[in-house]
């Protein structure tokens, strides 16, 4: 028996929400299916993703699901990669999430979405070396979701009233191993100042969405501590961002470890401005770039 299953593309943070916020987009997917074998080993068949099982997110979440249930079984695991991988879109964890819906269907294991969600961030520690649960609690639940715990792992979906379209802005820059190199440009201590800042902006901004306040969004999607040190890896961002603002879309923020910029618009936006001022900055860096426009996936 075969089983297929898919996850979308994601953006996390969203700003001020590091590690703990994700939105699902329909720009891309990844589709996963899953074969038992009879070599008695997990095999990966996939163009663009690593073959070694421990070093495929998508391996890494099965084998850890297989440890716990005890299961004793060769796995064809076979990615049709469409996320592009390396660029803030949630790759590593689309092809996690979708192989572990998979294989709870294909064995009838009845896992909770907290329990794979647990067992497809797992996988991320193939992807960036540390297991961040917000890309795939995109790809398990859809829509917005918050991280309210990781152990044990507790997912919250945010009902949004305000559904903004989505703009993602991505440069064709290629940086080894980036999720683990930005991950490791975080602070480790903040000021309690900061701190306090983050967290005023983080609830207005959530409060923006549940309520359907543009300009709350707008105010609160502000992030100065991780954006900030990771800087040096996107410099163009800043400008993008208030070139964004400018044209009147409705805030823009780094898409998970960037460097693809995520920008929310609504009807009141000068799209063709976001691109032509788009096409200015990125052209002064020498990069190419890609823009995609997409819209909120709600649910699987
Ligand atoms: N199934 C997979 N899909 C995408 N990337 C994977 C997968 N398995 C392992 N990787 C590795 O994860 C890294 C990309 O993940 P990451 O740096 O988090 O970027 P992003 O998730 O933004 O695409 C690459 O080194 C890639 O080889
Ligand atoms: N919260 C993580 C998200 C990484 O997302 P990716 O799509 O860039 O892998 C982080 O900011 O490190």
């Amino acid at each position: 028996m075969k089983i297929k299953e898919l996850s979308y593309s994601s953006s996390a943070n969203l700003g001020p929400g590091y590690d703990i916020l994700s939105l699902s987009h329909r720009a891309f997917k990844d589709e996963v299916e899953i074969e038992e074998n009879n070599t008695g080993k997990i095999r990966i068949f996939s163009d663009n993703t690593p073959e070694d099982p421990m070093k495929n997110t998508a391996g890494l979440s099965l084998i850890q699901i297989m440890k716990d249930r005890k299961i004793k079984l060769g796995i064809d695991i076979t990615i049709n990669k469409g996320v592009p991988v390396g660029l803030g879109l949630g790759s590593s964890g689309a092809s996690s999430s979708a192989a572990v819906k998979a294989f709870n269907k294909m064995f009838d294991l009845n896992l909770t979405n907290d329990e794979m969600v647990y067992y497809s961030m797992y996988g991320e520690i193939a992807a960036c070396g540390s297991a961040h649960p917000d890309n795939v609690s995109s790809g398990i639940y859809g829509g917005m979701t918050l991280i309210t715990s990781t152990e044990p792992v507790r997912v919250r979906k945010i009902d949004i009233k305000y559904k903004p379209h989505l703009m993602l802005v991505i440069p064709d820059i290629k940086i080894e191993e980036k999720t683990k190199l930005a991950r490791s440009m975080v602070p480790k201590n903040i000021d309690i100042k900061d701190m306090v800042r983050q967290t005023s902006r983080l609830s207005l901004m959530l409060l923006g969405f549940l309520n359907g306040e543009r300009q709350a969004i707008r105010d609160g999607m502000n992030d100065e501590i991780v954006e900030k040190s990771r800087n040096g890896l996107f410099p163009f961002y800043g400008e993008i961002k208030s070139m964004a603002i400018d044209e009147n879309a409705v805030s823009a923020c780094i898409s998970g470890a960037g460097p693809t910029i995520l920008i929310f618009t609504d009807e009141r936006t000068n799209k063709n401005g976001i691109i032509s001022g788009t096409d200015e900055i990125l052209g002064k860096y020498g990069l190419n770039y890609k823009i995609v426009e997409t819209e909120i996936v709600e649910g699987y």
